[in-house]
């Protein structure tokens, strides 16, 4: 069985013994577009975190049986040209909640305390220069009682709506967009979001949630409100969340995505200056014990899909 793995620097050096006993196994560090056909023509196995599987490369492919994502995110593979090549997808679910919620409320108490405007000023000298023993130069607002709207009701979401339940937010769970029913226990989209103290996403990145915030959802939102994004760039329109964040129509925001990954210098967040939007290089699920549980979870996928089972498939 040869396995080929085009991203093995997003495990950031970690030992693949397990995946190796598997099979014959190729590891790239990184590969671009261009490179994915050459590398995985003989391949039984294609490993990618996020090198991106199209219906040019699959149709080149047609050795191929499985696409291992090492990822929960499934958007950089054309599962629709995976099907109809008759190649089997799989996932890594759950891997990384620990991880993602505590950089979630990292990002959000943050947010909610204006730490890293304190963080700066103390760094800046400002508490030597004051009169008493605090300083309460910028707001400092508690997670408790606030409406926390999840986007995205899944593991992550629930994950994280019970750690907001456990500051005492009042959670919220959001409908899915444009569904004409609202589930028991569920509150339709734009209800939803109008109501938000703070919204946290953390559904997939896929046609009905593409630019799902936008310059229009962002005029429906409380000028209090903080926006979180742990889940996909391309889910929140980035030059309206600019537009939003400098002309203070939402109070700030914590994001972790980015559309294009890499960030490009053009990227319009990068461009942006004020102080209420806090950015971190999409590694929430980074935690030591996220990559432990995600080169198990791969052996696992694969092991599995030999045997002829299906877990985590997604295809
Ligand atoms: N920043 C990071 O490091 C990480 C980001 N992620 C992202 O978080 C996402 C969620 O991860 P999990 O909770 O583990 O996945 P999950 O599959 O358990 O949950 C996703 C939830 O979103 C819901 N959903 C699907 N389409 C929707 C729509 N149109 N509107 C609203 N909800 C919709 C699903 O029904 C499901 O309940 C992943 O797809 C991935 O993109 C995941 C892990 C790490
Ligand atoms: O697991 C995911 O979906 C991530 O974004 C981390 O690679």
């Amino acid at each position: 069985m040869k396995i080929v793995l085009l991203d093995a620097k997003t495990l950031a050096n970690n030992p693949l013994t397990p995946i190796e006993l598997l099979g014959e196994l190729t590891s790239y560090p990184i590969t671009d577009g261009a490179q994915v056909v050459t590398r995985c023509i003989d391949a039984d196995i294609i490993i990618t975190n996020k090198v991106v599987i199209n219906a040019e490369t699959l149709s080149a492919l047609p050795k191929l049986k499985l696409i291992c994502v090492a990822a929960t995110g499934t958007n950089n593979i054309d599962l629709v040209a995976a099907k109809a090549h008759g190649v089997a997808v799989c996932n890594v679910a759950g891997y990384s909640t620990p991880a993602v919620v505590q950089h979630t409320f990292t990002l959000l108490g943050n947010l909610m305390g204006n730490m890293h405007r304190y963080l700066n000023d103390s760094s800046n000298g400002l508490w030597q220069k004051s009169d008493m023993f605090c300083r309460l130069d910028h707001s400092i607002n508690e997670i408790a009682h606030k409406n926390f709207v999840i986007i995205g009701y899944g593991t992550l979401g629930q994950a994280v709506a019970t750690v907001a339940r456990a500051f005492g937010a009042n959670v919220i769970i959001a409908e899915r967009p444009n569904e004409t029913s609202v589930r028991a226990g569920r509150v339709a989209f734009l209800d939803a979001v109008q109501s938000a103290d703070i919204i946290s996403i953390h559904c997939p990145l896929n046609e009905q949630t593409k630019d799902l915030f936008n310059a229009h959802i962002f005029k429906q939102l409380k000028p209090s409100a903080v926006l979180l994004n742990t889940a996909r760039g391309g889910i929140v329109n980035e030059q309206a969340l600019v537009d939003a964040l400098k002309q203070k129509v939402i109070a700030a925001a914590g994001f972790d995505v980015l559309t294009v990954e890499p960030a490009q210098n053009t990227n319009p967040l990068l461009n942006y200056t004020g102080d209420n939007l806090l950015l971190t290089p999409h590694n929430a699920w980074a935690a030591q014990e996220s990559i432990n549980r995600l080169i198990k979870c791969i052996t696992e996928n694969i092991t599995a899909f030999h045997r002829g089972d299906n877990i985590n498939r997604i295809v």
